[in-house]
């Protein structure tokens, strides 16, 4: 065969492919097409031959011939386009979403006598993709609520118990380990509620003195102790029409309870030093990793007051009874974490992801978000893989079922919850060498939660050292 019988079989050849092919004058008007042109416009060759490309409403060229400066047919320009994704109008008027590209024809010396475009149908694949999104929408949405991710069963409970205490105004706490997400909790439930357009307002209750809280809540009047040197208002104020968060409530001095009591019960609050009251409507939202009824058996903790900030109690899952939602978090961390690392690490491996489900996080989710940003620090490949996480994750081979642990229930070996944190905490310290924000770092949860517990459980770094 020569290449002139090839000829002959070259339009047979282009009209039994299914992608459209069109060839155009440098004026762009068409000259030919194939069959695949033909099905994928609704227009007949003699339709359009002799017609201008615009007649297809290409929106890639539209844009072209609305730039400024840019010659309407920006192929022309750069000699070639390649998998440019846009869409035509058909015949009868329906959009096309299509893939295309085009190639100028050259002759002999060089001259452009033409190009010729080549039109993909991806109408079925822009139409699975916009269902994949809608899917993936639809169950970002559920394992998403005010910023908590949670698809197992416990966290789509929590969503619903939030969902009904933001529509009532009566006092919340929320019980559950330190790093479980407590915060968020109370954020939620305000976002959620009916004072969502009204302040929110967060006071840890374990990170200021008993004078300084008072202040720091109630508000004071000029004069009041040595360096009041204004009136100022409180926190409570600050949040009228609104929720306050007292986070580690179970941190409040004894005579600070009474003094709120009296704020539940009267709706009032009194700057220190004055004792004109100032009406306030606040909903407290309050927050522990403490066993509150071990500090009323100690007399650490008001008993009235306790059962009028108790109304609705939730409890944040520990991250262990709901190993489910690992997989979730740690991805929805490490895209974040990537985002902001710029660094080019494509995912976790499957090896590192069991080691991330089998081990026990006793600092729940933070720790969780701790081990990634280790991880993001401690790779140079392409995956996250086990020797990238800090080493009691990777060397935990824990796999035990996930056990429900009730926030004031018994550890191993039968000792209390309390008696587990404070050995966890000593082990910290002392791999530490007595620096509480290591320890802070080995254990996954914040220096205040450190400090905290140090206080609580009185302990000394200085001895650790
Ligand atoms: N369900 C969740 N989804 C996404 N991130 C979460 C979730 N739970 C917790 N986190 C993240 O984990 C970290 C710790 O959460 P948070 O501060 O709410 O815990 P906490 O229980 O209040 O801890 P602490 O008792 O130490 O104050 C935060 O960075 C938070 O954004």
């Amino acid at each position: 065969m020569n290449s002139s019988d090839l000829n002959l079989y070259w339009k047979t050849v282009v009209d039994t492919i299914q992608d459209g092919v069109m060839i155009v004058s440098p004026e762009g008007t068409i000259v030919s097409v194939n069959k695949g042109f033909e099905t994928i416009t609704g227009y007949s060759q003699s339709e359009v031959l002799g017609q201008s490309c615009a007649l297809l409403g290409c929106s890639s060229c539209e844009i072209a011939r609305n730039a400024e400066g840019c010659h309407w047919c920006v192929m022309f320009k750069h000699g070639r386009l390649r998998r440019q994704r846009c869409a035509l109008i058909r015949k009868d008027g329906i959009p096309v979403q299509i893939v295309k590209n085009a190639s100028v024809l050259k002759d002999g010396e060089g001259q452009i006598i033409g190009a010729v475009e080549t039109i993909t149908d991806i109408t079925d694949l822009t139409t699975k993709e916009s269902l994949i999104a809608s899917y993936r929408q639809e169950l970002d949405a559920q394992d998403r609520f005010y910023g908590m991710i949670g698809a197992s069963a416990p966290m789509q409970a929590l969503f619903e118990l939030i969902r009904n205490a933001g529509q009532s105004d009566a006092p919340v706490i929320i019980f559950g380990e330190s790093g479980a997400g407590k915060e968020l909790i109370a954020k939620a439930i305000h976002e959620a509620g009916s004072r969502s357009q009204f302040p929110y307002i967060k006071v840890n209750c374990a990170a200021l003195n008993e004078s300084l809280l008072e202040s720091e809540l109630f508000g004071h009047v000029k004069g009041s102790f040595t360096g009041a040197h204004r009136d100022r208002e409180g926190r409570f104020e600050a949040a009228d029409k609104g929720d306050i968060f007292l986070d580690e409530i179970g941190d409040l001095p004894l005579s600070t309870q009474v003094k709120l009591l009296r704020v539940l019960e009267e709706k009032v609050v009194e700057r220190v030093g004055d004792h004109k009251p100032i009406q306030v409507d606040v909903r407290i939202i309050s927050a522990t990793n403490r066993d509150l009824q071990a500090l009323i058996s100690k007399g650490e903790f008001r008993e009235d007051f306790f059962y009028r900030i108790n109304v609705i109690p939730l409890r944040a899952p520990s991250l262990r009874e709901r190993k489910g939602d690992i997989p979730l978090l740690a991805r929805s961390f490490f895209n974040r974490i990537r985002m902001k690392s710029g660094k080019d690490i494509h995912g976790i491996s499957r090896e590192a992801m069991d080691a991330l489900a089998n081990y026990n996080w006793p600092g729940n989710v933070r720790e969780l978000k701790s081990a990634l940003e280790f991880a993001f620090v401690s790779c140079h490949e392409d995956l996250i893989e086990p020797r990238h996480l800090p080493a009691p994750i990777a060397a935990e081979p824990d796999c035990a079922p996930p056990q429900p642990v009730p926030v004031q229930s018994r550890g191993p070996g039968g000792a209390t919850l309390d008696q587990v944190k404070r050995t966890r905490l000593i082990d910290a310290l002392t791999s530490a060498k007595g620096n509480q924000s290591e320890a802070a770092r080995i254990l996954g949860i914040s220096r205040t939660s450190v400090w905290a517990q140090v206080k609580r459980y009185q302990l000394n770094p200085a001895d650790y050292v």
